[in-house]
């Protein structure tokens, strides 16, 4: 028996065969790949397929302008994922929000965020959260100042609670003792480890003088006395000439003294030649459970570069709201009802 089959009638099958094929092989590369929970690498590859880019432009523009916005952009990610998880409960605006605490007057970088916002709104509108924009800013942050490139997934979605009372018992005080901050991280899902690995952060960036104010005293005449053993006493004179006791609130000296502005592991070295800025960073050397770890990452850049994308993973992984849960803003400091 013969087909009926004519070549004009097969040749568009194979060809939608190859189609098909050739549509699923593309899918599966589009498609994100799953991490960490409901978060997946590529989460927004369809549906706002340049919006890793669009970021990563937004924060290398303003990087280039003010070189202070990296080390902004790293430390409002760690105030947002230890404060109700990585949801931007920390951009929000407003009376008692987290923005308000104390603890975060000096928080800064918030108009990188509301950049990015503004430009992803206009390509792909209500797809792309603040909380992945932080995200992916701090990690951009990081790598354009020299650090390593970090893949993290995406799909965290925007918080809608943020409260000042949040804030005291979530973050670590300056002067909290080695135990007090192993507990806070250990509640987080961190380790030990973690800890030295990302307090590795103040290889960028800067503080204020109140930030460190507490190693030294001031007696009646305003003179600074050093009282804490654990800084270098040639540091500390560097200090105190920097930041007197009558300095302008918003003076800030470098966090690390010798490369601030590069992602690099010179706060391990640092800490060797007892140079720690807060009393929080000295402690990690000072202390037995963690002081190998700091002479390895001063003697070995790449293994603490290994363990920043391990450590900075976690990191931005606490708490993530998916799925149903939280909202996509449509602007950065306010929910979307208001
Ligand atoms: C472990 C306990 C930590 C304490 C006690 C601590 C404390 C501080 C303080 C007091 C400042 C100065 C803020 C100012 O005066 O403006 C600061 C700056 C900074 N912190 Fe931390 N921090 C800790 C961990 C971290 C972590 C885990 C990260 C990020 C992964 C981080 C990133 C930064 C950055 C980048 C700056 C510089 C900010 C800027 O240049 O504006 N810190 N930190
Ligand atoms: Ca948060
Ligand atoms: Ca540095």
């Amino acid at each position: 028996m013969e087909k009926k089959t004519t070549g004009s009638f097969s040749r568009p099958k194979v060809l939608s065969y190859y189609y098909y094929l050739i549509l699923f092989f593309f899918c599966i590369i589009i498609s994100p790949s799953p991490c960490c929970g409901d978060l997946s690498f590529g989460f927004y590859s369809a549906s706002c397929p340049s919006a890793e880019f669009m970021i990563r432009n937004t924060v290398r523009t303003a990087s280039s302008r003010d070189p202070t916005v990296p080390g902004k952009l790293l430390r409002l990610l760690f105030h947002d994922c230890f404060v109700e998880g990585c949801d931007a409960s920390v951009l929000l605006q407003g009376n008692g929000t987290e923005r308000s605490d104390p603890a975060n007057t000096s928080l800064d970088g918030f108009s990188v965020i509301d950049s990015a916002k503004k430009v992803l709104e206009f390509f792909c509108p209500e797809t792309v959260s603040c909380a992945d924009i932080l995200a992916l800013a701090a990690r951009d942050a990081v790598e354009f100042t020299g650090g390593p490139v970090v893949e993290i997934p995406t799909g965290r979605r925007d918080g809608k609670v943020s409260s000042a009372s949040n804030v005291r018992p979530n973050i670590i005080d300056t002067s909290f003792t080695m135990d007090e901050m192993t507990k806070l991280f250990i509640s987080k899902g961190l380790s030990l480890d973690d800890l030295v690995t990302l307090s590795g952060a103040h290889t960028i960036g800067r503080a204020h003088c109140g930030a460190f104010s507490d190693r030294f005293q001031e007696d009646p005449k305003g003179k600074l006395t050093l009282i804490d053993a654990s800084l270098d006493s040639a540091y500390a004179n560097e200090l105190m000439k920097k930041c007197p006791a009558n300095a302008q609130p918003s003076t800030t000296v470098n966090n690390d003294p010798e490369t601030s502005f590069v992602f690099d592991n010179q706060y391990y070295k640092n800490l060797l030649k007892k140079k720690g800025l807060f009393q929080s960073d000295s402690v990690l050397f000072g202390d037995t459970r963690t002081s190998k770890r700091v002479e390895s990452f001063a003697k070995n850049q790449f293994s603490f570069f290994e363990s920043w994308s391990q450590s900075f993973l976690k990191l931005t992984t606490i708490g993530v709201k998916t799925n149903e849960v939280g909202e996509i803003r449509a602007l950065c400091s306010s929910t979307n009802d208001g």
